[in-house]
Parts: structure tokens; sequence; C-alpha cells
């Protein structure tokens, strides 16, 4: 790990839910298509159910709700939602009840099959975005409150100053992996959901004071001012830390492609290439989208000659639009 951010990050309780570093990969097929060095940080190897970025998040939030005593954690997410179904997984997984507030089809598939499977109490509504969910998780809390619970309200993604620590210390981890490596990062990049991931990275660089640039692929989960939101959670969180620096205001670009969650050919046939090439699964509504444009912006030269991607997990996406996006292909 790395000394600095380790020290800072101490006195926040944490739970261990990874018991390693995730490695950092090199592909070589894809760096010679793109022309620039291309690597990977395997962080849907975090291997706790099924991975991903939200366990870096997980490990400090499920802390602060241990140390809170919470009985109960409810979070919110779309039917598909990986972070949802690995949030109430490690929830159970430490004696907490965990409930579920999710939107969209109640279809038997991805992580809502993975969520019945396990047995996780979940609220399933009709909602045109997830943020429309919040009053109905906050009343849903007020209940839990009024029978004498503890319940623990996670975020979107757990995109709170608690949760941004998990991807503080990641740095902290790609910082060392690198220096024993050899390696300087141009730029690192990821999918930029609720923006929690990007927000740790991009105040985890600011700390070390690296030359690295935070570059985030929008998804769509949030329109409007993305960068302000993710610096104005870099911001809070340290604040959270006690720290000054000074924040580097991270890229993001829309690679949405027109919505959250649409299946787009495109991505189907990224998804299909960097399997076959370098057998990593993407998938089609976060890491697809986001590797998609990495491809895209480094034969444009936009990311620099040393790239670094954050898999950041999302294989349950697969088995739940796979079909529809065959069909696109
Ligand atoms: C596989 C994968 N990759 C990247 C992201 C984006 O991370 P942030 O939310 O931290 O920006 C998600 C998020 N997913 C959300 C979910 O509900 O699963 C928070 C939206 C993700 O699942």
């Amino acid at each position: 790990m790395h000394p600095k951010i380790d020290s800072l990050l101490a006195r926040f309780p944490r739970v261990e839910l990874i018991g390693w570093e995730t490695p950092i990969q090199y592909l070589p097929k894809i760096s010679s298509m793109v022309g620039v060095d291309v690597y990977v940080k395997r962080d849907d190897l975090t291997g706790f159910g099924i991975g991903g970025n939200k366990i870096r998040k997980l490990e400090f939030l499920l802390g602060d709700a241990m140390a809170k005593g919470a009985d109960t954690v409810i979070t919110l997410g779309a039917v598909h939602s990986n972070h949802a179904f690995v949030t109430a997984l490690a929830a159970k997984s430490l004696g907490l009840d965990a409930l579920l507030v999710l939107r969209g089809r109640e279809e038997l598939k991805g992580n809502y099959l993975l969520d019945k499977l396990v047995g996780i109490e979940t609220r399933v509504f009709k909602a045109e975005k997830t943020t429309d969910l919040i009053p109905m998780a906050e009343e849903i809390a007020g209940e839990l409150r009024a029978e004498g619970r503890k319940p623990y309200l996670i975020p979107i993604g757990g995109a709170s100053p608690i949760g941004t620590l998990g991807y503080v210390r990641g740095v902290g981890e790609i910082a060392s992996q690198a220096n024993g490596l050899g390696l300087e990062f141009d730029t690192v990049v990821d999918a930029v959901g609720s923006g929690g991931t990007l927000a740790g990275i991009t105040l985890g660089l600011s700390l070390l004071g690296a030359e690295t640039e935070p570059v985030g692929m929008g998804v769509g989960i949030f329109a409007g001012d993305m960068e302000g939101r993710v610096v104005e959670l870099a911001e809070e969180t340290q604040k959270l830390l006690g720290t000054k620096c000074r924040i580097k205001k991270p890229r993001i670009h829309d690679y949405s492609f027109g919505a959250y969650g649409k299946i787009v050919k495109e991505v189907g046939e990224t998804i299909r290439l960097v399997a076959k090439l370098e057998g990593i699964l993407l998938d089609p509504v976060y890491t697809g989208k986001a590797f998609h444009g990495l491809m895209e912006m480094a034969q444009t030269d936009e990311l620099g000659e040393t790239v670094l991607f954050i898999h950041t997990g999302g294989t349950p996406g697969l088995f739940h639009y796979g079909e529809e996006m065959l069909r696109l292909m």
C-alpha cells in the first residue's frame, strides 16, 4: 500500500472485503491496435461477490455503518445495479439486514436474479431515474427507525465522502504498484456513473501530487455538470480527511450513447473485441462504454502514451442485456 495515503485513512473504520492487491495488466494486442500502451487495473477482481469498484467503497461505508451500530443497510439503484447487489451481500456477510430500493422491471436476470438467489429484500418501483427513488428510500429508513431499527442509508453508487475514501486508498495501491513496475501513467480512465470512483481517484492523485490526469467516461446516470459534481465530492472528502491540496480537475467525456443503460452495437463490438484479444470481459452498461471511449480517444492522441483503465466490474450486466446486445450485432 502507500504510507502517506494509509496514514491519512488509518482513523476511519474499514472492514476488509478485499484480501489482496488487484493486478495491473498490460494489454499488448489492444495497445498495438490503438498505438499507446494500455494497462488495466483489474478491480473486476476485487473478489467479494461479483467484485468491482463498489467493494472498495463498501469497506469504508460498512465500516462506518458497523461503528455507528447500524443493524440494517439500505441502498438504491436500477434493478440491474451492481452496487445494490454487492452492498446487500456485504451487509449480510457482516450480520446486518439489507433492503434494496430499486427501479425498473423485475426480470430474473443478472444482478436482480442474484438479489433473489441470495434472498435479499427488494422494493421495486417504476421510476424514470434512480434519483427519483431517494424519497422512497428515506421514507423506508424512517419506517424502520419507527420500529426501533437502526438503518444506514448508502447513496447511489456509494458516492459519499466516506465511500470516496475507497478509491483514495485504491490510488495508493496503484501508486505503489506503478512504482514497483517502473510505470508512470499519463491518464487514469474509468466509467463514471455516480462519480464516486472518479472523485476518489481525483483526490488520491491530487494528494500524491501525481502528474497523472483523471479522465472519466460518462455512462449517463447524471446529466449536467458531472465534472463539477466529482470535484465537489472530492472537496467534501478532503474536508473529511482534513487535507488541503489543490484538487486536479478531471475531464469527463460523454460515452452514454444517448442514455444510461442504452445497449448499442458499437459497445457490443468492443466487448467482443476485448474478450477475443485479451480474454477480459467488459459489460454493456459501464465498462464496455468506457473502454470504447478509451480506444477512440487513444487513437486521437487524447489520453497520452501510457493509459491505465480501471476495470470496475459489471459482468452481471452481460447476463442482463447479453441477448439484446447480440440481436444488434
Ligand atoms: C461496473 C460499474 N462500473 C462503473 C460504475 C461507475 O462508478 P461510480 O458510480 O463510482 O461513478 C458503476 C456504478 N454502478 C452504479 C450501480 O448502481 O451499480 C452506481 C450506479 C458500475 O456498476
